[in-house]
Order: structure tokens, then sequence, then C-alpha cells
């Protein structure tokens, strides 16, 4: 077969590029003003079906949404066939094609990735799609559209969902019928996965309070109704705020996990009541963070660090228990922005490796252990079972009751979990069922460990590109010099840790530091901030950086 060159051409003329703007394929995709994005949606809907017939027609998915950012943005994300992002190596084909500067440079560098590639033209592709509540996503998923059709591509609309739930749906599109079956390639079917999983373990345990959920006013709003309809309301009592999706402006506005954790507060007008559990989801639902207030009204923050914790002992208990613990090894993911004093906690107990930021590489590196808890200090991560491991779980005889119980509590979370992904509904059941296991107030899960002060600061330079880092972005290699300036700082401070790296998401260099007490963090935090923007700033200095 042929490509259709006129018909990529005369759809491309439907969705010209804008001038002036160039287009990356980053950390998490695409993400832009929505009003940039159309041609950008088109030429997606073209490389994912290119990916397809490259992977001999597995089901590749799209999901168009700018997760935490503010509602006039918009993006997408690619991912492929076993529910994992998209691999490294074709994201530098996704910004050549956005890049293409004509129709016809498009077509040119469509047959440039074909061949690069090996693509197999012949091979039908299918594609699988669905988009967040930003107004946007509708003349967007209409481009994206557009590009599959033009290269003659199966289509599977999953409407508005998760973006969890579309890497949910790719796996099981592509396991279904098979040994590795994930689960039925429905969103019924992943509530009823979920609910089934969460009902075995839940049930004739003893509840604890409701637990308030701010939904960011997102997507994980009516999935999470969804979902509450199918569980029922005996098992999981929870209150939902900030679930309006048809409010202009009300996305991730002052509320979601993105502001709770980077504000150190709760949602805007969300009063706490002390010692209630409280969780918020990102805009996509792929994040979750919990907090709580003391009694003095002091907020506490139960961020992905906090998570990992809970999760990891409570796997490993659930492994000893059922008599596995020799051959089932549990191991934790984090990157350098986990709080000093988890990490410490963690190392402990198990083996913790630390990797650069973004997702795609926890999950990697996640892989490499039999059970592999991964999360970033945002509230996104989840845990791997190797395959191995799947076997062992599901072949073990257990020698005791207790040990069988053990047993088919551990077989359940391996449902529970949305192994494809990290995933707010999924963390949200995850974490529900250890502090019900537990019987954990918030306050008894947040007594592992206190976290270090901590600041995060931006730093806006005329080139991020020169910041070049090494030993898991620990340190910065380039620009010379700069690093023996953060140690000479670091060196001065009490239990201080600092370090440097460009964003991949935005036109900025990141400076995170920790120290003994609030304000020597801060004092850290603006003296490396500064010692960057001394020599590479953009604009004038700021007298403080947060
Ligand atoms: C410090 C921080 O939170 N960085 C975030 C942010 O990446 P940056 O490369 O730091 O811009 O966005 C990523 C994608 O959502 C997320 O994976 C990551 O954790
Ligand atoms: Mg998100």
């Amino acid at each position: 077969m042929s490509l259709n060159e006129q018909a990529i051409r005369s759809a491309s003329a439907n969705h010209p590029r804008p001038h002036n703007t160039t287009f990356a394929y980053g950390t998490a995709g695409f993400r832009a003003n929505a009003d940039t994005l159309d041609s950008t949606m088109f030429r997606v809907g073209i490389l994912a079906a290119l990916r397809s017939k490259k992977l001999a027609g597995q089901t590749i998915g799209i999901m168009v949404t700018a997760s935490h950012n503010p509602e006039q943005d918009n993006g997408v994300k690619l991912v492929d066939p076993h529910g994992e992002m998209l691999h490294s190596s074709w994201e530098q084909y996704a910004t050549l094609l956005a890049n293409a500067v004509s129709d016809d440079s498009l077509v040119a560098t469509v047959r440039q990735v074909i061949q690069a590639t090996g693509v197999d033209l012949a091979v039908k592709a299918k594609v699988v799609f669905g988009h967040d509540t930003r107004p946007s996503c509708r003349s967007l998923v209409r481009a994206v559209v557009d590009g599959l059709a033009a290269l003659d591509t199966d289509q599977v609309n999953a409407g508005l969902v998760t973006t969890p739930q579309l890497h949910y749906l790719v796996r099981c599109l592509n396991t279904e019928g098979t040994p590795e079956a994930y689960g039925e390639p429905t969103v019924d079917g992943y509530y009823r996965k979920l609910a089934t999983a969460y009902s075995t373990l839940a049930t004739g345990r003893h509840l604890l309070p409701a637990l308030t959920v701010d939904c960011a006013n997102g997507v994980g709003a009516p999935k999470l109704k969804e979902f509450l309809k199918v569980v029922g309301n005996d098992l999981l009592p929870i209150i939902a705020v900030r679930d309006s999706t048809t409010q202009a402006g009300h996305l991730n506005f002052d509320c979601g996990a993105d502001y709770v954790k980077t504000q150190q507060r709760a949602p805007r007008n969300v009063e706490l009541v002390p010692w209630q559990r409280y969780a918020s989801f990102d805009g996509d639902a792929d994040r979750i963070v919990f907090y709580y207030a003391d009694a003095d009204g002091v907020f506490h923050l139960l961020d992905g660090d906090k998570i990992a914790g809970l999760v990891a002992g409570f796997i490993m208990d659930l492994v000893k228990d059922a008599g596995l613990d020799d051959s089932v090894k549990v191991g934790v993911v984090q990157t350098a922005y986990a709080n000093g004093a988890s990490t410490k906690y963690l190392t402990e107990g198990v083996p913790v490796t630390c990797v650069p930021t973004g997702v795609k590489h926890l999950h990697h590196a996640a892989e490499s252990y039999d059970v592999g808890v991964y999360f970033e200090a945002n509230g996104h991560g989840t845990v791997l079972f190797s395959p191995l491991t799947l076997s062992t779980i599901s072949a073990h005889s257990p020698s005791s009751p207790s040990a069988s119980a053990a047993l088919s509590n551990l077989r359940a979370l391996v449902d529970l979990i949305n192994q494809t992904v990290g995933d707010a509904i999924s963390d949200m059941l995850l974490v529900e069922t250890i502090l019900l296991h537990r019987q954990w107030s918030p306050a008894q899960w947040d007594r592992a460990y206190s976290d270090y002060p901590n600041r995060l600061v931006k730093v806006l330079v005329a080139d991020r590109t020169q910041f070049v880092t090494s030993d898991a972005e620990r340190r910065l290699d380039k620009p010379e010099g700069v690093q023996a300036a953060i140690d000479d700082a670091v060196a001065k401070v009490d239990g201080g840790r600092s370090f440097v790296r460009p964003s991949g998401t935005e036109d900025c260099v990141r400076v995170y530091a920790e120290a003994a007490t609030r304000d020597t963090a801060d004092e850290l935090a603006n003296t490396v901030a500064r010692i960057v923007h001394d020599k590479f700033g953009k604009g004038p200095q700021p007298a403080s950086f947060f």
C-alpha cells in the first residue's frame, strides 16, 4: 500500500500550522495555549497511526489534556501498546512532524519518518483516543480524527476519560484474549475491576470517616462519581468537592493536586476539619496528594513520598504474611525531588533508586524490581508487579489461614492498582485500603517521618539548554563552575541539600533546596537561585524567588 499523499495534503490544508511557534514533544507530550495546537493535534493523529503500523497494528493511545495546567492550555500525550508513555525514541518524530512548515513539507516529513523507522504501510493502524474536560478538546479531537483518517486508521473514541483510564484501555485492547489480558476494554470494565478488588479488600473492615476529595473541577469529578455508583457508598464514603466541570475558568483554579503541593495549603475555601482526611486530584486525575489539619489548624501534606512509604510498607507486610518474602522483593523509585527524610526512612527498609524527573524514568526503573513502587513527590505514581512475581503470587499455596488471607489481599491489590500509569482514583483506593487495614488516621500515617523543610523555586534564564545534569539530575555538569558554587552554599547549611535542573515542561530552571529549618531552607533556595540568576538569568533579579 502506498501513502495517500493527497489525503494528507488536503486534510493538512484545514489544519494550518501557526507561524512563529515551535513545538517540542517534552516530558508530558505537547503542551501549549490551546489556540495554537490545532495543526499539532492533526499531526499527532498521523504519528499515532504510523506508530501503530510500526508495531504490527497494535493499538496506540492519544490523550488530549493539559493536566494541571490552566484551562486555556491544552496538550496531547501518546500511549504505547502496553499502556506506557510513547517510547522516547519516537519523541523526535513527533517534534519533526509538528514543526513541518507547509503541507508539502509535512508529506515529506511523514515519508522521512516512515523511512527512518521502517514503517510498513500495508499494516492497518488502530488508535484509541480520549480527552479531558477542557472546552478546547472538542475541536482539537476533531483535528486528531482528521489526522487518523488521513492514514485510514481504525478508531476507537473513548470520549471523556481520565488519562489513566485511557492508558488502561490501551493495555486492555492490546491484551484482549491473551493470557496477559488486563481487563475488559471499556470504562465500565475499569470501574468493575477496581470496585471488585476494593470490595475484596474493604469488606468486613471497620469504616473510617469519609474522605473529602478535591477533583480540581476536572475530569476526575464525573469519573469518581461514576465509580462510586459501581462500588456503592457503603464501602467507600466520599465527599466530592471542586467537582464542577461546567463553570468556565474553574479547572485547576486555586485547587487540585498541583496547587496543594506547590502552595502547601488546602484548596481555596475548603475549610479543613482537624484530623479529617482530604485528597486532591489534578486536572486529568493521574496525580493525587492527601492532607489534613491538626488541632491548631496547621496544614500537613501527605505527598507522593508519603504514599510510597505507606504502600511499600503495606505490600512488604502482605508479602511476608503470605509467606512470599523469600521470593518477592519490594523496591522504591524516587526522583531528586523526594524529600530527604523520606529517602532516609525508606532506605532503612527497602532498596531505593533515584532517577531523573518524569514518569517514564520512574516506570522503567520500577520494572527492575519484583514489586516496584514509584512515586514523584507531586503525587504521580503507581506500583508495578513483574511478570514473574505475578505468576509467583498466582501459583503460591499458603500454609496457614492467615497466610491465605494475606495472599488473597495481595491478589486483590494487583487488580486494584492501575499498573499502566499513576492513577488518582486507583491510588486513592490503594491508600484508603491501607488506612482501613491499619485503622490509621492521617496523622498516624504521617508519623513515619517528618519532612525536612524544603523550597522549590523557578529561575527564568536566557537559555535553559545550557544546563546539563548528571547523577539523576542531582549535579550540574554545565555551565561549568556552577556546581562548585552550589556545593559551597550547601556546605554552609546544616542538613543542606540543593540541586538545579532545567524544567522539561516549562521555560525555566528549577532550584530545589532543603535544610534543617524553614529559614535555612528558604535561604539556601534563594542563595542557589541567585547563583544561577547572576550569570544566566533573564530579566531583573527578584528580591526573593518565592
Ligand atoms: C518538580 C516537578 O514537580 N516537576 C514535574 C514537571 O516536570 P519539569 O521537568 O520539572 O517541568 O512536570 C512533569 C510532567 O507532569 C512531572 O513529571 C514533574 O514531576
Ligand atoms: Mg496530570
